[in-house]
């Protein structure tokens, strides 16, 4: 049987078939209407600290291109926001389209952008990342939407190493990366509780969405889709919309850090 994908035969109207909990009662992603989200003056700013010397590799797993970090010190972690104690980074990644007009998971009012940016935090009440990530409170994502705009210098680093991570699990060191170069300047954030946007799909994940997104070049875009969903030797198929359409909110508050 083949795993889990994005296509017809596998894609997120599938899903179901092996991971029921695609039909629950907090999945993501959403679709966030600002105009119905509730202004929370008890939401504290977010505090995101990240240690460049953390950064361990980049990773093509066949879903996504993710950049992995060492998590056994608070080193690189989240706190405040809408979240108590402390969540440690585990590893970035994306989201996009197959061309500029979509890509994104979450959506604004029904806006798609080209592509979104995750940063996984688990929490360190529990003893590592694989005992949280199917605790109702074990993860915090930060969302940052990708908009089509100038070159964005911070991606260039990360863009030059997809050359040599093309197909499915192809990993390569990467060190002393910031990832905090890839946050907006105003981290303004609509949060909800929701689980991954990929199987398992656990409800498991207070999601930190930022209202400001940042930039790309619509060349950098471009440099994304050359990735590779399949493995060398395979027929190469292009690594584009890995993500999932917007979820059913199933009664939830969005609440927004800002008037
Ligand atoms: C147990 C999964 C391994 S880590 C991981 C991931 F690889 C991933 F892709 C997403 S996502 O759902 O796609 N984006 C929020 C996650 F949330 C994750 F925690
Ligand atoms: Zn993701």
């Amino acid at each position: 049987t083949m795993s889990w994908g994005y296509k017809p035969n596998n894609g997120p109207q599938k899903w179901v078939e092996n991971f029921p909990i695609a039909d629950g009662v907090r999945q993501s992603p959403i679709d966030i209407v600002p105009g119905q989200a509730s202004y929370d003056a008890g939401l504290k700013p977010l505090d995101l600290k990240y240690d460049p010397s953390t950064c361990l590799d980049i990773l093509n797993n066949g879903h996504s291109v993710q950049v992995t970090f060492a998590d056994d010190t608070d080193s690189s972690r989240l706190t405040d926001g809408p979240i108590s104690g402390l969540y440690r980074l585990k590893q970035f990644h994306f989201h996009w389209g197959a061309s500029d007009d979509k890509g994104s998971e979450h959506t604004v009012a029904g806006t798609k952008y080209p592509a979104e940016l995750h940063l996984v935090h688990w929490n360190t009440k529990y003893a590592s990342f694989s005992e949280a990530a199917s605790k109702p409170d074990g993860l915090a994502v930060v969302g940052v939407f990708l908009k089509i705009g100038g070159e964005n210098p911070n991606l260039q680093k990360l863009l030059k190493a997809f050359d040599t991570i093309k197909s499915k699990g192809k990993q390569t060191s990467f060190a002393n990366f910031d990832p905090s170069t890839l946050l907006p300047g105003c981290l303004d954030y609509w949060t909800y509780d929701g689980s991954l946007t990929t199987p398992p799909l656990y409800e498991s994940v207070t999601w930190i969405v930022c209202k400001e997104p940042i930039t790309a070049s619509s060349a950098q875009m471009a440099k994304f889709r050359t990735l590779l969903f399949s493995a060398d030797g395979a027929a190469p198929d292009c690594m584009v919309n890995n993500y999932r359409p917007p979820q059913p909110l199933k009664g939830r508050t969005v609440r927004a850090s800002f008037k």
